[in-house]
């Protein structure tokens, strides 16, 4: 079994450290909450694992803030498969008492929530910078995930609702802005003013912000085909991260 739990732009040169010194009939599972981006358009991180490694890979991701899982307090995650009994092997691998696993067959749609929730969960910290409270936090959440299945069934059909319903979905959404680093960090943008990269730099103690990149991924995946103004939330995060839009552009162009 090889687990992958770094940022993705790290996995290319992983993969090709492994390439000839794993067994053919080997599994991989994807931690990663991103995607990769290039000129074609973009790619999930277990394609890149499958296609690199010649084999099979399934993707983990739910609502586990990593020092609560450490603390093993209860929590949910979702494994995505596509076949079954590897599905059913990594359940048995990662689930505990206080880690309870469910599987579905649909590792696209797993990946992408994963991925596109950090670019609300950023939403989420200038909303709460900003100080406008549950309600504003309520309708962030409920037209990110609206943009997130949008985007993630407009690429790929095969996506399934009920994946949003999992702990991949709505409930990664929801801790996510209610926790976590992506939201530290937009928050204290708004409080201090500084940068994003800055503040990456002064307040995670060289961990990265999946959220940023991902919201750049996002955007130049978007405005290569013209469909930026489909997805006004996530445009929008884009601009205050990487344009200096004014924080308060987060509900007034929504
Ligand atoms: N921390 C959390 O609460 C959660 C994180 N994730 C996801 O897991 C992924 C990794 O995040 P974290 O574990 O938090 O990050 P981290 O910064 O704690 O760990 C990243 C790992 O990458 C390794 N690394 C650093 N530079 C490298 C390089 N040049 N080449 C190869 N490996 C390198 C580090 O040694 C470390 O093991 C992200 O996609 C994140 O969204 C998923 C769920 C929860
Ligand atoms: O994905 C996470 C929790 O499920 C961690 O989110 P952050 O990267 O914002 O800390």
């Amino acid at each position: 079994m090889r687990g992958f739990a770094v940022h993705n732009p790290f996995v290319t040169s992983i993969c090709k450290q492994l390439r000839g010194r794993i067994r053919p009939d080997a599994k991989a599972i994807s931690l990663i909450k991103g995607i990769d981006v290039n000129e074609d358009g973009f790619r999930l991180i277990t394609d890149m694992i499958q296609e690199s490694l010649h084999i099979k890979a399934c993707v983990l991701s739910g609502a586990n803030i990593a020092s609560e899982v450490a603390e093993e307090k209860f929590c949910e995650t979702t494994i995505g498969y596509r076949v079954r009994a590897d599905g059913e092997l990594f359940r048995d691998i990662f689930h505990t008492p206080s880690f309870r696993v469910n599987i579905v067959e649909d590792v696209i749609g797993v990946e992408l929530c994963g991925a596109l929730k950090n670019i609300v969960a950023i939403g989420g910290g200038l909303v709460d910078g900003l100080k406008l409270g549950d309600n504003t936090k309520a309708a962030l959440i409920r037209i990110g995930l609206y943009e997130m299945r949008k985007f993630s069934k407009m690429f790929y059909s095969s996506v399934m609702d009920e994946t949003f319903f999992e702990s991949c979905g709505v409930a990664d959404l929801i801790t996510t802005c209610a926790g976590g680093r992506n939201r530290k960090v937009a928050e204290a943008h708004v409080t201090t003013g500084k940068s994003f990269d800055q503040l990456e730099q002064e307040m995670l103690n060289g961990q990265k912000l999946q959220g940023t990149s991902t919201a750049k991924d996002m955007f130049d995946i978007l405005s290569k085909r013209g469909l930026l103004h489909e997805f006004p939330l996530m445009t929008t995060i884009y601009r205050i991260c990487y344009e200096n839009l004014p924080p308060m552009r987060i509900v007034e162009d929504i």
